[in-house]
């Protein structure tokens, strides 16, 4: 397993920007782009996939992260790069994780390679990155870089207990763990930009390079190795696809941009009690009026005691007198003094005094009033659960924007909360379109298909949690379609049409959409789903916003995956990416550049445990078995050539979408 394939990239975009005058640095403009997309530049081909922490202008950075993630700190109130850090480790998908600051755009091209060996070789937990720096011409010191970090991704539930003591410093935390130190050459690689002052120089040194693709987070195979800014025109993929993309179509990333920029949450809310509430999206932070546990109690059904009590090294078996007993939801309120204990149930309020719960098969002895502990059975503080470990009283136990799950129900009910508010349904009117259609029950005349895909939009928005306004089939007739579209903007938020965007003598959707309201956007460098007419459309009486997607089945359903569902969410207000991760291709894929594609994939493990991806088969984008067979989508990216048997290849998961 490739070393790439285990590391994720986390990139530190939370902070306040102090220094900077308070402005999000990751999002400044460098060279053509921005901070944030140098740094990704730079750890794309390092990593298997990229998240971003970042605590302002989530959709700004969506902008430009592309597929990446990018995530919120999980504690509240700006609380420093350790929070970015637990973040950034309870998504981790891969083993390890491989921090940076956003506003470190020369980091060494090696650094997850050399951490990783110092790692290995050191048997560390976390590697971190030195140099040798001089002040003011004096003597080179030790310089440590605490937030350019190789970290194991188990070491979460040992962040989560240090946050929880309320401390917050890094090298602290380092401090308790196995940290092994790599001394790198290039203090310059580590140069982070602090003031705006410093921005303008470093942009006056260097040619500005060209913008950098959203999609370069997740498209390591072609991202370059070396610094972008000090390098080199465009890698040789990135010239061919130039040369080889379709004039006027799109690149995918750059439609994904429009639509964040242009959709915006919309305002009404409802208060729902718990159940009814399921699926929806969370319109306030729920804060947690108690703790959580609220009181310590034991995890085991056994003996509470004292921890120093426990029976020395070299001791000889300690026996204690059993004084009392402790139910869950019946608490003993007597305290052992030295050798004695309680009987105690796993629920049960720990006793006063007590620390420390032996689980009964672990006693040496058991007597009617007394039981026998031998040295080393359990160390002191054991079996103990803390009040508030799992919630804290005051902080936020549900972050607004979520969409409430089954755990997430159970969460609030934890809390003693009956009843939360959630952002309204978002109304999405649908149609198909076409002559050719006919509905179930109709018979089929010849020359015509059965209309599958009101199916799948219907399954698709439901399963968003949209509230669905299905208006049939649609002849192919601009009076007709006009009409339609008029009659949806006023009852809809968005609309969704399928079919008739194309270039044919019946294909009438962009014209009409251009009439009534804006294009933004119809033909994209992608396939399936290569036409796709979105924009807004404003009528006396409503607007909304319409995705005109192509009528093949298979580009309905990519094309909703990819755009239409993103946008929903973002009007929903509700943050909700779409898990990718990468897997071992079983077999070569002929691809030209110049276009992203999107085929349809199996994924499963292969010997070893490993991800493995190979094709559904023929991959026409009238073939929608194609799409009930496929539990994943194997996504080339557009600058990519065809792929070998055995190569990593990006892959998208339905997530209980389709
Ligand atoms: N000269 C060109 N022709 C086509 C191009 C092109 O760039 N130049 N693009 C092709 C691509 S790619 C696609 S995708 C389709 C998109 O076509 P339209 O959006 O105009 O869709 P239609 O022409 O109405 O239908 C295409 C195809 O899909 C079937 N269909 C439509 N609606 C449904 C439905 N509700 N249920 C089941 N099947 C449906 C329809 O019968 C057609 O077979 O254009 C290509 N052509
Ligand atoms: O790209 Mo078209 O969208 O299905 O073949
Ligand atoms: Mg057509």
């Amino acid at each position: 397993m490739s070393l790439k394939s285990k590391v994720t990239g986390l990139i530190l975009a939370g902070g306040r920007g102090t220094r900077m005058g308070r402005v999000d640095k990751g999002l400044q403009p460098f060279r053509g782009s921005t901070l944030v997309e140098h740094v990704m530049r730079r750890l794309a081909p390092q990593a298997a996939g990229i998240v971003i922490n970042a605590n302002r202008n989530l959709p700004q950075y969506q902008a430009v992260a592309g597929e990446a993630p990018v995530l919120p700190d999980y504690l509240d109130g700006f609380e420093g790069p350790l929070a970015g850090l637990q973040i950034g480790l309870q998504y981790c998908p891969t083993e390890l994780l491989l921090t940076a600051p956003c506003d470190s755009p020369f980091l060494p091209a090696d650094l997850a390679e050399r951490l990783h060996a110092a790692m290995q070789a050191q048997d560390a937990d976390v590697a971190l990155a030195v140099t040798m720096e001089s002040e003011d011409g004096g003597e080179p010191q030790r310089q440590l870089h605490p937030v350019f970090a190789l970290l194991k991704a188990s070491l979460l539930p040992q962040l989560d207990a240090y946050l929880a003591t309320g401390a917050r410093r890094m090298e602290s935390w380092y401090k308790s763990l196995r940290v092994a130190e790599v001394m790198f050459d290039d203090a310059d690689a580590f140069r982070n930009i602090n003031t705006l002052a410093e921005l303008q120089q470093h942009e006056r040194l260097q040619a500005p390079t060209p913008p950098v693709a959203a999609s370069a987070a997740a498209a390591p195979a072609t991202a370059g190795a070396t610094d972008p800014a000090r390098a080199a025109p465009a890698a040789e993929g990135e010239a061919t696809a130039a040369a080889t993309a379709t004039a006027d179509a799109m690149p995918v990333a750059e439609a994904q941009r429009i639509i964040c920029e242009r959709m915006t949450p919309i305002a009404a809310t409802e208060t729902l009690p718990l159940r009814a509430a399921l699926d929806r999206v969370l319109a306030e932070d729920i804060v947690s009026p108690i703790n959580v546990p609220a009181y310590d109690n034991s995890a085991m059904d056994g003996y509470a005691l004292r921890g120093a009590d426990l029976p020395a090294a070299g001791a000889p078996d300690a026996t204690f007198k059993v004084i009392g007993i402790a139910y869950a939801g019946r608490p003993c309120t007597q305290a052992p003094q030295a050798g004695e204990c309680i009987r105690i149930m796993t629920g049960a309020a720990i006793p006063p005094g007590c620390d420390s719960v032996l689980p009964q098969e672990l006693a040496a002895h058991i007597g009617a009033d007394t039981v026998t502990i031998a040295h080393g059975a359990i160390r002191p503080g054991a079996n103990r659960r803390f009040a508030g470990e799992d919630l804290k009283a005051g902080g936020i136990a549900l972050a607004k924007g979520k969409i409430l799950r089954p755990a997430d129900l159970g969460l609030v009910a934890s809390l003693g909360i009956g009843e939360v508010a959630v952002q309204r349904k978002l109304r999405v009117a649908f149609f198909s379109t076409g002559d050719e259609l006919r509905s179930l029950g109709d018979s089929l005349d010849e020359g015509c298909v059965y209309d599958s895909n009101r199916y799948t939009l219907f399954g698709m928005l439901t399963r968003l949690g949209c509230e669905i306004i299905d208006m049939g089939i649609v002849r192919d007739d601009p009076a007709a379609l006009e009409a339609a579209l008029r009659e949806a903007s006023a009852q809809a938020d968005a609309i969704i049409t399928s079919g008739g965007v194309s270039e044919g003598a019946a294909d009438y959707t962009r014209d009409i959409l251009a009439r009534i309201g804006d294009v933004a956007f119809w033909k994209l460098a992608m396939r399936p789903g290569r036409p796709l007419a979105f924009g807004q459309i404003r009528t006396e009486a409503g607007s909304a916003w319409l995705f005109g997607l192509p009528g093949n089945p298979v580009a309905v359903m990519v094309s909703f995956y990819l755009f239409a569902r993103p946008a929903l969410l973002r009007m929903m207000g509700a943050q909700s990416a779409l898990p990718m991760m990468q897997a071992r291709c079983t077999e070569a894929i002929r691809k030209r550049p110049g276009r992203t594609e999107y085929q349809r994939g199996i994924i499963s493990a292969g010997a070893g445990g490993e991800p493995q991806v190979r094709l559904t088969g023929a991959q026409g984008s009238g073939i929608l078995r194609s799409m009930t067979e496929a539990n994943c989508i194997v996504v080339l990216r557009e600058a990519q050539a065809s792929v070998a048997a055995g190569e990593m290849v990006d892959v998208l998961l339905f997530d209980g979408l389709v």
